[in-house]
């Protein structure tokens, strides 16, 4: 059985992979009582104790733990921060972005689980750059609304505790409004874009659930692609697989609005494009829970794609 331990299993991301992992019988968890979490001594042991540890930190905790881990070579580690998504000695835990992705996470030491708005972003817009559809030098703009889980315990406490001095009156706010979020980098990399896109996200006073958008004007794409060329690369891009869906034009014909909650509670993503036929624009949507395929959910894909190895 393999030994698990969660750093930061009292955190949202850590809770929501302990409750995914409970119920589990091919795993053993291994954990530190909530009262010990910033234990330094007990956390070094559990994470050398453990088959695979998974990392649910603020980044600077992350790399902690990695240097807790020097002296060790069989630990394999997934880690949910930002601090190694576009290092190259770590594997990128996005199964579906292309097809031999899967396999370099099963045989990877180190996986760095996505952030929740790469996921979409990412999810959207590879594809179109693999298969040449977005240009070089194509300006992309990503716009998103997140549930408020996103920004851990600190937020949902700002969010639903009206009484503290810090609290959040706002139902649906904008921020990063310096377009630097620590995503970036991450989109841009591993979107493999070669000019970092315009990155503006939101919050919203709903719980679990995210949109993220990448609008496109056809009249830039090379060799005049219509929303449906789009689609069907899409389509053929995801095949073969049940995480990411790309939502089918007839029955994006019905659909009027898009519910930010959709996906709550699954770990699956669905992917739009919306726009109409001989149009000039076409809008790709994401779908998917911020806490399921954006962190928790993909940490435990993830855990059991390296457990397959
Ligand atoms: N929430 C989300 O939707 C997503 C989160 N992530 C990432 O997951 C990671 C965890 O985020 P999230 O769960 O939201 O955050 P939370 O703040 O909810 O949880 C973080 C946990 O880590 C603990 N912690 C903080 N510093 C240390 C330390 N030095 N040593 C040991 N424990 C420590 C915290 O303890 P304490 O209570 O004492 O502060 C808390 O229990 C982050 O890197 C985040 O960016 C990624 C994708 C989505
Ligand atoms: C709503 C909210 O605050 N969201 C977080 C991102 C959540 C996430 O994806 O976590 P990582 O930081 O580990 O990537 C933010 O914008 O910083």
């Amino acid at each position: 059985m393999a030994k698990i331990f969660i750093d930061g299993e009292h955190g949202t991301t850590g809770l929501q992979i302990r409750t995914r992992l409970a119920a589990r019988r091919d795993v053993e968890l291994l954990s530190i009582p909530e009262a010990e979490r910033r234990n330094a001594g007990m956390r070094e042991d559990l994470l050398n104790s453990a088959d695979i540890a998974i990392l649910c930190l603020p980044d600077d905790a992350s790399r902690e733990a990695i240097g807790m881990l020097s002296g060790n070579n069989h630990v394999r580690v997934i880690d949910t921060s930002t601090a190694y998504r576009v290092d190259p000695a770590w594997a990128y835990g996005f199964a579906e972005m292309d097809k031999a992705q899967a396999g370099k996470i099963r045989d990877a030491r180190f996986v760095a689980n996505p952030g929740c708005y790469p996921t979409g972003a990412i999810g959207l817009i590879r594809p179109l750059r693999a298969s040449g559809i977005i240009p070089d030098g194509y300006p992309v703009t990503v716009n998103a609304v997140s549930g408020y889980t996103g920004g851990g315990k600190q937020m949902i406490a700002q969010m639903e505790d009206a009484s503290r001095e810090d609290a959040i009156t706002a139902n649906h706010f904008l921020y990063g409004l310096n377009l630097k979020h620590k995503h970036v980098p991450e989109m841009t990399v591993h979107g493999m874009l070669d000019r970092a896109p315009v990155f503006s996200p939101s919050v919203g006073r709903f719980p679990q659930g995210m949109i993220v958008q990448v609008p496109l004007f056809l009249e830039d794409l090379k060799n005049g692609f219509t929303r449906e060329s789009i689609h069907k690369a899409l389509v053929a891009y995801y095949s073969g697989q049940d995480v990411v869906e790309v939502v089918g034009l007839e029955e994006m014909k019905s659909i009027s609005r898009i519910d930010a909650e959709e996906l709550a509670g699954q770990d699956t993503m669905k992917l739009f494009v919306f726009g109409s036929t001989g149009g000039d624009h076409v809008n790709l949507v994401a779908v998917l829970d911020n806490l399921g395929k954006g962190a928790s959910g993909a940490a435990v894909q993830n855990m059991d794609i390296m457990l397959s190895a």
